[in-house]
């Protein structure tokens, strides 16, 4: 008995030391500026403007690089300058490895199974090396062909249209999202496919009710999860479909006689028999294989398509742009198409790419991190569990950088312009750099080479507005829609 309790002493005085050095560290460095926090609700309101990207931004103009926003219980701190997100994710990638762990995301990742919701943890790891080496294998066998593929597609498409007014971004996103089917299992699709529109229209769906406030205040608001919430039904309807259609895909897959280790999923599926136990001995199984297509799907085809919507709407603002870029592909590469591989002789085509990716940042507060452990960010304590929001976009409008941030000008990456890819995170950094990060930069890079080679983009006749470049900012920071005229190049 006594030394049970004098072990209980012992636990106890530990407990106020940890509290008293966690008071002491925290009090000792400055506390976080931010705005007013509202009683109960907190900083909730600054989280649902219109466009949050911009919002950050304009509150980071006020309150600095770095500031806090309370909501509910958690504490979220906003980074909004290349540095300071270069500080947390890349110098103190351990400290900030982690995914905030809540209720719905939960419940759209599998339990958090899932590469981009899934917390920092053995499985975690395991689970992304395994993915990290089939995307690599497919950059060096099949990547090049699976793109140059598509492209010759979506050319054949624009000159189906013979220079009509159209709105092209399903046709971008059926591109990007045959690249990722194709490598996945080795299936494309026309984009009148209803298994296509199905898959799309439910991963759309997903993304789309996950991030809207009803179903974000069920993770900061307990209470409302008793309460009835047809948002938060259909979300559950959408994340089965989305199960049953993969479900369907993976049992096809491995119902052929040889499975085709070429094909992601074929990769994945032996790597399981190769690399199944972790370090700590948890299993890597089928429902990894299904989590890591629905990354995949997720994050490769929006995110792509998205950017070049973009590209094209900028171009239409700068006509002149879209002229220097198709005489430098016909000045050096003398009629063929372009290869991955000659992108360093195609300085001007290069710096259209790096200030779109600057500009519109497709994931502009990338995804949320979640510190694992107390740490620090430019001098300010960061206690454990605090959520972490890299503000992507407002790093790449940061003045301080970047002159005339909001205007596009390719020329500042070009010899002399004074821009720095260096300065650039539009795939985020560290531990949880976006995995599918060599891929789409190839992808961005032969899609607007083929598609600059071969056409001009002109505003249509009857249209006497040029396309809004504000945008629609959800996880993906989409164009509004806007119609072009492809004309064939001579
Ligand atoms: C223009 C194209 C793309 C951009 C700008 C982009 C950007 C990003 C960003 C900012 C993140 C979050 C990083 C962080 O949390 O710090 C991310 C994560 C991710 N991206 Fe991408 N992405 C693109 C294309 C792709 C493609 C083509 C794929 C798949 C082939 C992909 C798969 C993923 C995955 C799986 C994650 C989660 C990584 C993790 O949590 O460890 N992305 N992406």
């Amino acid at each position: 008995q006594g030394k049970d309790k004098k072990s209980k002493c012992a636990g106890v005085k530990i407990g106020l030391l940890q509290h008293l050095y966690q008071f002491v560290r925290s009090s000792s460095k400055p506390s976080l500026p931010g705005p007013p926090s509202r009683f109960l609700i907190g900083n909730m309101m600054e989280l649902t403007h219109d466009h949050l990207p911009i919002h950050l931004t304009d509150l980071g103009q006020r309150y600095g690089s770095v500031y806090r926003l309370k909501c509910g219980k958690t504490t979220m701190v906003v980074l909004n300058s290349c540095e300071v997100i270069r500080e947390a994710l890349v110098k103190k990638w351990s400290d900030f490895a982690g995914r905030p762990i809540s209720y719905t995301g939960d419940i759209v990742s599998g339990g958090g199974r899932n590469i981009s919701l899934g917390d920092y943890t053995e499985e975690w790891r395991a689970h992304r090396r395994l993915v990290h080496s089939a995307l690599q294998r497919c950059c060096q066998r099949s990547l090049h062909g699976v793109i140059e593929r598509q492209a010759l597609h979506l050319r054949k498409v624009l000159m189906d249209y013979q220079e009509s007014a159209v709105d092209l971004s399903e046709d971008f996103t059926v591109a990007a999202s045959n690249v990722i089917t194709t490598l996945a299992f080795g299936k494309e699709y026309d984009k009148t496919s209803p298994e296509l529109q199905e898959l799309h229209h439910c991963l759309n769906k997903i993304v789309a009710l996950w991030g809207s406030s009803w179903i974000s205040a069920l993770d900061s608001f307990p209470l409302l999860r008793k309460l009835p919430n047809p948002v938060f039904a259909c979300l559950l309807k959408e994340v089965a479909r989305r199960d049953a259609i993969i479900k369907q895909h993976l049992n096809s897959y491995k119902a052929q006689n040889k499975i085709n280790e070429d094909a992601i999923t074929g990769f994945l599926l032996q790597g399981l028999d190769k690399h199944q136990s972790t370090e700590s001995g948890e299993l890597l199984t089928d429902v990894h294989v299904h989590m890591a297509t629905v990354d995949l799907l997720i994050g490769g085809t929006e995110t792509a398509a998205a950017w070049l919507s973009w590209t094209v709407a900028f171009l239409l603002h700068r006509p002149e742009v879209q002229t220097s870029v198709y005489e430098e592909l016909c000045r050096v590469l003398e009629g063929r198409y372009p290869k991955y591989s000659d992108r360093h002789r195609l300085p001007v085509l290069s710096s259209l790419i790096s200030e779109m990716l600057r500009l519109r940042p497709v994931a502009p507060l990338a995804v949320p991190h979640r510190a694992i452990r107390d740490s620090s960010i430019a001098g300010y304590f960061i206690p454990k569990n605090t959520v972490i929001i890299p503000n992507l976009f407002g790093a790449h409008h940061d003045p301080a950088v970047w002159p005339e941030p909001y205007s596009f000008k390719p020329e500042r990456f070009q010899e002399g312009g004074g821009g720095s890819a260096r300065f650039l995170m539009p795939f985020g950094g560290g531990a949880r750099l976006c995995l599918g990060e060599s891929v789409a930069k190839i992808e961005l890079f032969l899609f607007t080479a083929y598609l600059l080679r071969d056409f001009q983009f002109v505003l249509p006749q009857n249209e006497c507005s040029l396309p809004d470049l504000t945008g629609v900012a959800s996880v993906v920071l989409k164009i509004k829609a806007y119609k072009v005229v492809a004309c064939p190049r001579p």
